[in-house]
């Protein structure tokens, strides 16, 4: 973890949800138990459909629990709505506004943040966006599209991010770079990270903790410590015991295939 403190930024307490169709019920957690602490950076791996959005979903209060509690910054809150920045897997910027116009809705939206429209200059030069304030989202790269999705995501104000793999979309090349990027914006902000993928090798790289989901209804993760220390270079992930638990985590998915 980059920098140790004993606050949790995110807590499920026993939480229980299911969707409903017509008459059926298509249970997803039940008596669920997370706990995340303030600075950490986790990932959420498992399968297509185990419900991995469903978690960021309900975290950000587009559905609500059936049962239980969710705590952020070790306070319950039922409405959610803006407490936390969310990236969702289409980067779902509006093709009628500027960069710098989707970059402050959540300004726009949520006038308690605690940032101002003053540090948004800042953040654009920070996440290589200066010079392209005034573009739209069809003139930019899919690279830059994302950093403008997670530049308005940081906006929220919050300590926490959600990122639905944020990084699916791009060439192997800019993926690479872009997880290099998003590790020294974490360091910067110092926030609390949630990252969805499919993809082990990037869970490895840029994780604290790697949670597996394993079976649909879940109760628990299986929980990995990525053994690796910060800073990190692609490199190290040839290191024999993050090799190991790669090979053990592709061996339990190509069992469910
Ligand atoms: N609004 C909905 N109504 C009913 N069922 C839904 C709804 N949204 C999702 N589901 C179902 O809930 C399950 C979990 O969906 P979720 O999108 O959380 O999975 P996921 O792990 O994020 O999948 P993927 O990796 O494909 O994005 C799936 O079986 C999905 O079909």
């Amino acid at each position: 973890m980059r920098e140790q403190n004993n606050k949790l930024a995110l807590q499920f307490k026993n939480v229980d949800f299911h969707y409903k169709n017509d008459a059926e019920e298509i249970p997803i957690l039940k008596n669920m138990n997370l706990s995340v602490a303030d600075g950490e950076f986790v990932s959420i791996i498992g399968a297509s459909g185990s419900g991995k959005s469903t978690i960021f979903r309900l975290i950000v209060g587009l559905e609500e629990l059936t049962g239980g509690s969710i705590y952020l910054n070790e306070k319950q809150v039922t409405d959610r709505s803006g407490k936390v920045g969310y990236m969702p897997q289409q980067d779902l910027l509006m093709p009628w506004r500027t960069v710098q116009q989707n970059a402050v809705l959540p300004l726009e939206l949520h006038k308690e943040s605690r940032l101002d429209r003053r540090a948004v200059d800042s953040l654009l030069e920070a996440f290589g966006l200066k010079g392209y304030e005034n573009k739209y989202p069809h003139e930019l790269s899919g690279g830059m599209r994302q950093r403008v999705s997670f530049l308005r995501a940081t906006l929220s104000g919050s300590n926490v991010l959600l990122l639905d793999e944020p990084f699916s979309a791009l060439d192997a090349m800019t993926r690479l770079f872009m997880q290099e990027w998003l590790l020294e914006q974490w360091k910067e902000q110092q926030s609390t990270i949630l990252f969805i993928t499919h993809d082990i090798t990037e869970a490895l790289f840029l994780s604290d903790r790697i949670f597996v989901i394993t079976d649909t209804p879940f109760t628990t993760f299986k929980e990995i410590e990525v053994p690796l220390e910060r800073p990190r270079r692609q490199q190290d992930l040839g290191n024999k015991e993050v090799t190991e638990l790669k090979n053990n985590l592709l061996d339990q998915f190509r069992m469910r295939v």
